[in-house]
């Protein structure tokens, strides 16, 4: 799997566009056929997608990770963002239709990823280290805790579902849920934040092709922007400010590990104090 080595912001200033583009984003998630990861020493989290294309796809441990099985030390959330598929765990089958999220704690020995062909499943896989095994958990798009922010004069009306969280799915680290603009909202997560605890990425999805999201990244004082394209990721340290405004509107997992799994654990960054 690729690595990605932790960041400090003082680095951020000798960045140009394309190291900042090597450094936190990442470009190709789902890959037919592919489980492609990307560990990032920021949380030690492993992000990326698997796409069965019409197969069947085993997660096998890795290197990076000395792992004989990839849940050997680690627990893992999953959002399918494409068809419906499945997700069989240790024998038992889940069917995630399009925006389910699938939790599978640590100590699992098999994870197989399918689908039938032409359903086009794209399941994003979000993974942080776990301490001990809480239960896997399968919640549907509409049995997530659903909170509606934001205000069409601000163009950022959007729906916010949580499901693995300090009050949701229970984990040892990962936080995860989906959040999708309105029609005619295009800001996500303005007024901006930060959370120094966790280290959070986000995956877009349902970006059309000819649109873009403009993504806001960096210190309240020296942010810097990503052009980021339908199904690529952003890898957000824990200093830095997550925020993105789209040329048309979308929909993207936002997912964290690190501290604690308290959703509203942030701080605030006025948008008046951004440079
Ligand atoms: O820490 C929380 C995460 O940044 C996101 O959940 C915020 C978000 O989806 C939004 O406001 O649009
Ligand atoms: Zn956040």
């Amino acid at each position: 799997m690729e690595q990605r080595y932790a960041t400090h912001p003082s680095q951020i200033p000798g960045m140009d566009t394309a190291d900042l583009r090597a450094t936190y984003l990442v470009e190709e998630v789902f890959v037919p056929g592919e489980i492609r990861l990307t560990f990032t020493h920021h949380d030690r989290i492993v992000l990326g997608g698997a796409v069965p294309d019409g197969g069947t796809l085993d997660l096998p441990g890795y290197a990076e990770i000395r792992s004989d099985t990839f849940l050997e030390r680690r627990e893992l959330g999953i959002v399918n963002v494409g068809g419906p598929g499945s997700v069989t765990a240790d024998g038992q089958r889940y069917d995630l239709v399009p925006g389910a999220c699938l939790y599978l704690g640590r100590g699992i020995a098999s994870v197989a990823f399918s689908d039938e062909p032409g359903a086009g499943a794209q399941f994003y896989l979000f993974s942080a280290p776990a301490h001990t095994t809480y239960p896997s958990v399968l919640v549907n798009p509409d049995e997530g805790n659903v909170l509606e922010l934001g205000d069409q004069k601000t163009s950022n009306r959007r729906t916010l579902t949580q499901y693995i969280h300090a009050n949701g799915v229970q984990s040892c680290q990962v936080v995860m849920g989906v959040t999708r603009l309105h029609e005619g909202s295009m800001w996500n997560t303005m007024p901006a934040h930060t959370h120094d605890r966790p280290t959070e990425c986000y995956l877009y999805f349902d970006v059309a092709d000819d649109a873009r999201v403009v993504h806001l990244m960096g210190e309240r004082e020296e942010t810097r922007h990503l052009m980021v394209a339908d199904r690529q990721a952003v890898i957000s340290p824990s200093w830095s400010l997550h925020s993105g405004v789209g040329t048309a509107s979308y929909a993207f997992v936002w997912a964290m590990a690190g501290e604690n799994q308290a959703f509203d654990d942030m701080d605030p960054a006025p948008v008046t104090d951004l440079r």
